[in-house]
């Protein structure tokens, strides 16, 4: 089978490759830029369907978006074209040839109530920022077009690739002798490695087949970015800095995220049967990695 990975030069796109490496499957990796990357820009319909048809692409994994939350606020337009528009000319060119499409969103499409229990998938989506609403319309496009579809939402995705939370705190944390970090923002950093590996699992196996639907996808646990932050620390060994907690208001922001966007993965699990590592066990191998690479 061919398969389409767009925005495959970002986290989740690099940890795809990583994970397909030896499949029999033909991967087809495309982004708007990068060495070994075919181009393709999903914001452009006529190429996204020209794309699909002449590579007989079955299924498509769409890694493509606008992720800067901050940015977002004052660039809504081109956030909405990325994030909404484009991936309705993905889900509308599958629907057109019946392959499936595999799009990922995210627990920022939660955090507008004030709730204390993980989200799950039929929850109504309550998004605080341009980038949360954004990926909700997304979500909305997909379902619209009758495609075939999975929509994975994943939370605090990090790798060894790009700029992401622990790439930021790794440098922080060995540069400052103090920081401050919110503990009043609660839910479950992933590994883009273990996403990746799950739906790679997915698409080897063909278990898509029947099981259309959204899901959610994190590593297991829940905590504070300020817990995540003194994880990062302690694999690190970065035991200089004093790492304080810290309300959101001492972090002042353009936008209000979540307090609260732990997903469940119950549905996950049960459908697909795919064992999800815990946050720390996964943020171990992570920085082990990182250091390596140095
Ligand atoms: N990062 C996170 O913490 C989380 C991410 N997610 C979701 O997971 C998915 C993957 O995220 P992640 O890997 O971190 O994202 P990245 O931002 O790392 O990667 C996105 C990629 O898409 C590319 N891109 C931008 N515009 C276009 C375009 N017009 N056509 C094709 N590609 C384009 C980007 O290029 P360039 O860099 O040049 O713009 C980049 O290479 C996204 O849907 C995101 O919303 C969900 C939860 C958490
Ligand atoms: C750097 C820094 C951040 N923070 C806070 C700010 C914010 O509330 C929180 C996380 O910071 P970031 O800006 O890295 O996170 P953010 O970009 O909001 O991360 C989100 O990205 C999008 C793409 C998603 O889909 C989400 O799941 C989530 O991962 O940490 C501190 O408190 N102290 C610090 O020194």
């Amino acid at each position: 089978m061919n398969i389409l990975v767009t925005g495959s030069e970002g986290q989740l796109g690099r940890a795809l490759r990583r994970a397909s490496a030896a499949s029999s499957d033909r991967y087809f990796f495309t982004d708007v830029a990068g060495d070994d990357t075919l181009r393709l820009d999903i914001t452009d319909a006529e190429a996204v369907e020209g794309f699909i048809r002449e590579h007989g692409i079955g299924v498509v994994v769409n890694c493509a978006a606008y992720t800067n939350v901050d940015r977002a606020e004052d660039d809504a337009a081109r956030a909405e074209l990325l994030n909404a528009t484009a991936v309705g000319y993905l889900a509308n060119a599958m629907q057109k040839s019946g392959g499936v499409l595999i799009h990922i969103s995210t627990d920022y499409v939660f955090g507008g109530d004030p709730y204390n229990t993980p989200c799950r998938e039929e929850q109504k989506g309550t998004p605080t920022g341009v980038y949360g609403v954004t990926k909700l319309q997304g979500e909305e496009a997909v379902r619209a077009s009758g495609c075939r579809h999975l929509i994975f939402r994943t939370a605090w995705l990090y790798s060894e690739d790009g700029a992401n939370f622990v790439k930021t705190m790794l440098r922080l944390t060995e540069e400052k002798e103090e920081l401050k970090v919110v503990f009043d923002q609660a839910g479950t950093p992933t590994y883009a490695g273990d996403l990746a590996g799950a739906i790679f699992g997915i698409v080897e196996r063909r278990l898509f087949e029947g099981r259309e639907g959204t899901y959610h996808y994190s590593n297991e646990g829940v905590c504070s970015w300020y817990d995540f932050t003194k994880a990062i620390a302690e694999y690190a060994g970065h035991r200089r800095c004093d790492i304080q907690p810290c309300h959101s208001d001492e972090f002042p922001s353009k936008v209000k995220r979540p307090s609260y966007s732990v997903l469940d993965k119950t549905k996950f699990r049960t459908t697909f049967g795919l064992e999800i590592p815990y946050w720390r066990d996964s943020l171990e191998k992570c920085i082990a990695n990182i250091v390596k690479k140095r």
